[in-house]
């Protein structure tokens, strides 16, 4: 569906209450589905992400009951063969394979036309280094399937997780099941997104899984996954298009219980803030975002928190002085070629974006309204509204894309512009 994006005719002030993270919420229950008993997963997000993981896990053998403010999960209990839709979630064409490979049978992965082309192939490549059948076409992509043994062995592994930090967060998951644990390293390129690697580390820990680390290298000790009941934390990188919001307008926007002590990448926006020449507070429990007069360039290196990077292209296309992004090359087998999208789109409506090899750099150029395609890329869409608070006339092509993450999103946002 085609939106209007919104157009404030003065500077935001608002208040906003997110959901609950997605990386969090999938990890919890995938945790959730190996461990040594039920567990209660409080505030999960719902969205089309976390409902196909919770799917996926049911396929699997494990039970998910869906409340509106807690979701209740019963182990896996192996069952035969199992379908695993994978959507465009990588969270989900990643983590659960190795989950199916402790299973009992085949199970089949396949997802969303674009999904077929996201890098997989250091899954299957890690799983059969483990001793696990995979039959796949040869293109180190998605579909395939992979075949359960019940028992894992584990061990050492060496991987290559320059792709996505997925690849290891995959493996240090489920490594506590398998017979010997696992000593995992990555080689090759830079491992990008790093805070969730820490993320996966910390949610192991909290469950009695021994994890010791150094860089690019962890060793999971096997044991019980300790059942937990958990609550999930507000969406940190979804905040990103509010706190965005004050900073193109020069306004002011209170994220509501924003955490203290977090892993999630999102945390970044308080450093992003002030690259911008916006100010964060904290008052209590909430973070309060202030915009600048005028919006400066920035110049950031974002391999750790590259799931940010479309608001941030956004806010740099809206800003007075040149902008560089680097260090997100792997950004191109997201949910969509992020760095040709945003170029792409932010150039349509006049802007001056170029690729680099590993990022993207954005002069200041007037801009003006038209239609911004967001490629079934919810963070896209993101990107598209904040253009849209200082552009009259944007109309972002498919607003529904952001219920891969955030059903909501276009009627809070909504509430941003009285
Ligand atoms: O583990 C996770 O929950 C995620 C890891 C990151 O993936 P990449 O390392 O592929 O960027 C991030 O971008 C994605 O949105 C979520
Ligand atoms: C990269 C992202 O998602 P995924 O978990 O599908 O990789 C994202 O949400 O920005």
């Amino acid at each position: 569906m085609d939106w209007n994006a919104p157009h404030p005719s003065a500077a935001v002030d608002a208040d906003v209450l997110l959901p609950g993270s997605k990386s969090q919420t999938n990890r919890a229950l995938v945790l959730a589905a190996l461990a040594d008993g039920p567990s209660t997963v409080h505030l999960p997000l719902a969205a089309r992400d976390t409902e196909l993981m919770a799917d996926a896990l049911v396929s699997l053998g494990a039970r998910v009951e869906r409340g509106p403010q807690s979701w209740s999960v019963t182990p896996i209990e192996p069952v035969g063969s199992a379908e695993v839709d994978c959507g465009l979630a990588g969270t989900v064409m990643r983590f659960v394979p190795p989950v199916a490979a402790l299973g009992t049978g085949p199970a089949r992965f396949d997802g969303d036309p674009r999904a077929r082309e996201r890098p997989m192939a250091t899954t299957i490549s890690s799983l059969r280094d483990l001793g696990v059948r995979v039959d796949d076409d040869g293109r180190g992509s998605l579909p395939f399937t992979v075949h359960g043994s019940s028992s894992v062995r584990g061990g050492d592994l060496t991987v290559d997780a320059s792709a996505s930090s997925q690849f290891v967060s995959a493996l240090l998951l489920v490594a506590p099941r398998f017979t010997e644990g696992l000593d995992l390293r990555h080689e090759g390129g830079s491992l990008p997104s790093l805070p969730h690697v820490a993320m996966t580390v910390t949610e192991l820990r909290r469950r009695g899984v021994v994890v010791d680390e150094a860089p690019g290298r962890w060793h999971v000790r096997p044991g019980p996954v300790k059942a937990l009941d958990v609550t999930i934390e507000p969406d940190l990188s979804n905040a990103g298009p509010f706190v965005a919001a004050a900073l193109a307008t020069g306004g002011r926007v209170r994220v509501r219980n924003w955490p203290e002590h977090t892993d999630q990448a999102g945390d970044a926006w308080r450093d992003l803030a002030a690259a911008f020449g916006g100010r964060t507070d904290r008052d209590g429990s909430d973070l309060v975002v202030t915009g600048p007069e005028r919006l400066a360039g920035v110049d950031l290196d974002l391999h750790d928190v590259g799931e940010l990077t479309p608001v941030v292209a956004a806010l740099a296309a809206l800003a007075e002085g040149p902008s560089r992004l680097a260090g997100i090359g792997h950004l191109r087998g997201h949910e969509t070629d992020r760095l040709a999208a945003l170029a792409t789109e932010i150039n349509r409506l006049g802007g001056s974006v170029q690729e680099q090899p590993d990022g993207l750099t954005i002069a200041p150029a007037p801009l003006h309204g038209g239609r911004f395609e967001t490629y079934d890329d919810h963070r896209m869409a993101h990107a598209a509204a904040v253009i849209g608070l200082r552009v009259p006339g944007v109309v972002v092509e498919n607003i529904g894309t952001t219920a891969k993450t955030y059903p909501g999103f276009a009627d809070d946002w909504g509430r941003l512009v009285p």
